[in-house]
């Protein structure tokens, strides 16, 4: 990464890549994003638009599918969990020997085991990479985690809104300390990007992790928001069983999570009436990404002999809610 300007790939351009995208390419980089049907065509036309705290931004950037764009500096995934197999696929030609392949999804991601250096090195969590194509598809040697402590939300295809601060958390999944995420988080940075580089990337992966488990179902559930989960009375006791649960799991791998139950539970009810992430792909019916907030976890504790029985009914009650949702518009001839 030794030209100013980089080939940067965006693969999955929805609130997540459509906001780096631009970013990036404000920054001076050559941005190649990698989409499909509507959004290509409207990429292709109009290029990537966000609104965020800076004002309005256009910019350029080339568009293609799986065959069109070439192999990129560094290539970052943005997708849901549960798509994120297929995307890869579609982005081998982005691939080259020297890219840098940075995954910004939510959750526990497949890499979790990768030079984790512990007893389960080496080991696939099942959850998100069923059928180990993650681990076949992707150079485990060229990964570098990602936590993305940012809101963004999608207004059209190929336009985003992101109002909050942009930050980003990235380390080597080895935990060395290596120049080329130095680098690349100088990139992030200069790009307007706030971006801590650590040597222990899953400590604020747990962070997230533990945010997203303990909201995102039960607002599923309940469709309350962030106010009600964290501060209702009836509410936060759940909310708080279910953290005790994660922080338990996060602790028997050695996490350091940045926040205690009680300072964590009041920041949460301090964002007021947000919706998560989940709460709103539930109302526009899409699938939801419980694989990596959930099972996954759910995995990783009982590979230490420790069980999260709350959190289990949980996301067990949020398949049932979104499947019999999902059997009521097939019943009304919804698409
Ligand atoms: N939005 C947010 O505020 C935050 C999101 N995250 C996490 O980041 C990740 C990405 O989230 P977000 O950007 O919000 O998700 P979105 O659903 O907005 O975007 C995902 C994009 O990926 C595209 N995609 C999926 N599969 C393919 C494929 N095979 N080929 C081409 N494109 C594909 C989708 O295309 P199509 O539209 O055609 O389906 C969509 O545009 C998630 O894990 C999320 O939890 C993390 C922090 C904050
Ligand atoms: C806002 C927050 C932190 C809630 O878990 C989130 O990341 C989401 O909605 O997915």
């Amino acid at each position: 990464m030794t030209d100013p300007s980089l080939r940067i790939g965006i693969a999955g351009a929805g609130a997540i890549g459509t906001t780096l995208g631009v970013r990036f390419a404000l920054g001076g980089h050559r941005v190649s994003v990698l989409a499909r049907g509507g959004t290509l065509d409207a990429i292709r036309d109009h290029g990537l638009r966000l609104v965020d705290r800076q004002g309005e931004h256009h910019a350029p950037a080339t568009a293609g599918g799986p065959d069109d764009l070439g192999e990129q500096d560094v290539l970052f995934l943005c997708a849901k969990a549960q798509d994120l197999a297929a995307l890869a696929r579609s982005s081998q030609g982005m691939i080259g020997p020297g890219t840098l392949v940075v995954p910004v999804v939510n959750g526990i991601p497949w890499w979790y085991f990768e030079g984790e250096g512990g007893r389960h090195d080496g080991r696939t969590v099942r959850a998100v990479d069923p059928d180990g194509s993650l681990k076949a598809l992707l150079p485990m040697d060229r990964i570098i985690g990602s936590v993305a402590f940012i809101t963004a939300e999608r207004l059209a295809p190929g336009v985003a809104r992101s109002l909050n601060p942009l930050r980003l958390s990235i380390g080597e999944i080895t935990h060395r300390h290596t120049g080329r995420a130095d680098r690349l988080g100088a990139v992030l940075t200069a790009c307007g990007i706030d971006t801590t580089v650590s040597d222990r990337v899953r400590d604020p992966l747990w962070t997230k992790v533990i945010a997203n488990l303990t909201s995102n179902p039960l607002s599923v559930v309940t469709g309350a928001t962030l106010r009600d989960i964290y501060g209702d009375p009836s509410l936060a006791p759940i909310a708080r069983q279910m953290l005790d649960e994660a922080l338990l799991t996060a602790a028997s791998f050695g996490a350091r999570v940045a926040l205690d139950p009680v300072s964590l539970l009041a920041m949460g009810a301090g964002m007021g009436d947000v919706k998560t992430s989940m709460l709103q792909d539930f109302e526009k019916g899409l699938p939801l990404e419980l694989s990596s907030i959930c099972d996954a976890v759910i995995e990783l504790a009982e590979m230490q002999g420790l069980s999260m029985p709350l959190t289990k009914n949980i996301a067990s009650l949020v398949r049932y809610k979104s499947a019999s949702a999902a059997g009521c518009r097939k019943e009304e001839g919804a698409p």
